[in-house]
């Protein structure tokens, strides 16, 4: 049986109607290939979990790092022409990295499940599948893969689809990052049952403009409820200098996600160094 759902918000960029769209497509035809119960067969063989939110709070730096693999956005384009996933996430881990996301999209952001398998296999840094989670068989699919956590998108799952999707997640031993992008979201996401980790990313899913004034407005108008239920919040996209991490830093963030500004770098481990080094 499909997962239940809503229609998308019709305020969301059109881009990113069409990927969730696309991705409903790409979980039927799951549904058709394999059941649920086979998928769930597969987790027995699937590496142990690692804890990535211990990982992003042990970390000696603060903001602590998550980098990000990715190669290609529907926005920037193709990123990085020689792109070399392990090669990439060897030298975040090298560098100070404490969690690494990589971005499992293949129609709109040129990832893969086999991105993050074999990244596994040679790493021992705790994972993250960026990926649009609509529907558990592809929570399954993560973990099956390898994945310590995956994303949660709360511009496009009601709560009650949030609600059941972190219980599955969690059920799994693994930890969701729960994005926000508003207020609005962030108050959805305070009030789901056992919350742990928040994303606020800076980038509009309306019109794709990046502020990273709006990791500090959230964090002004929410950061004691955040604080009095523990949960550790990452401040998302557009954060280019460690001037930018300690920005969000002193907004109360305990992570940074980012991409784009280091895998553009020829010397990743010596960009990922200077950014969370001053
Ligand atoms: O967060 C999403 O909506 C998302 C889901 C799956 C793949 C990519 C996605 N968005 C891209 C990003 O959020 C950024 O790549 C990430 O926050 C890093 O930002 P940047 O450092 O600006 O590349």
């Amino acid at each position: 049986m499909i997962y239940p759902r809503t229609p998308v918000n019709s305020r969301l960029h059109p881009i990113l109607r069409e990927i969730v769209w696309h991705k409903k497509q790409e979980v039927v035809h799951m549904h058709q290939q394999m059941s649920l119960a086979s998928l769930q067969r597969q987790l027995t063989a699937a590496p142990t979990v690692r804890d990535l939110l211990t990982a992003l709070q042990q970390s000696p730096y603060r903001p602590s790092l998550i980098t990000e693999v990715q190669k290609a956005s529907p926005i920037y384009g193709i990123i990085r022409t020689d792109f070399d996933p392990l090669a990439i996430a060897k030298a975040y881990q090298h560098s100070g990295a404490a969690c690494i996301s990589v971005v499992t999209d293949s129609s709109f952001y040129h990832g893969s499940f086999e991105n993050l398998r074999t990244i596994r296999k040679s790493l021992s840094l705790p994972l993250l599948c960026k990926e649009f989670i609509i529907d558990p068989c592809q929570i399954y699919l993560a973990r099956a893969a390898g994945a310590d956590a995956v994303l949660l998108i709360a511009a496009i799952l009601t709560d009650r689809e949030l609600q059941d999707l972190l219980r599955i997640i969690h059920y799994l031993g693994m930890n969701a990052l729960v994005e926000v992008h508003n207020l609005t979201e962030l108050d959805r996401v305070l009030k789901l049952d056992d919350i742990r980790l928040v994303g606020i990313n800076n980038q509009s899913l309306e019109d794709f403009t990046i502020d990273i004034s709006t990791t500090q407005r959230l964090m002004a108008a929410r950061r004691s409820q955040l604080q009095n239920l523990g949960v550790v919040v990452v401040s998302e996209s557009g954060l280019y200098t460690h001037a930018d991490l300690a920005l969000v830093a002193d907004a109360g963030i305990h992570a940074v996600l980012v991409g784009e500004s280091l895998i553009k770098e020829e010397d990743i481990e010596q960009a990922v160094r200077r950014l969370i080094k001053p």
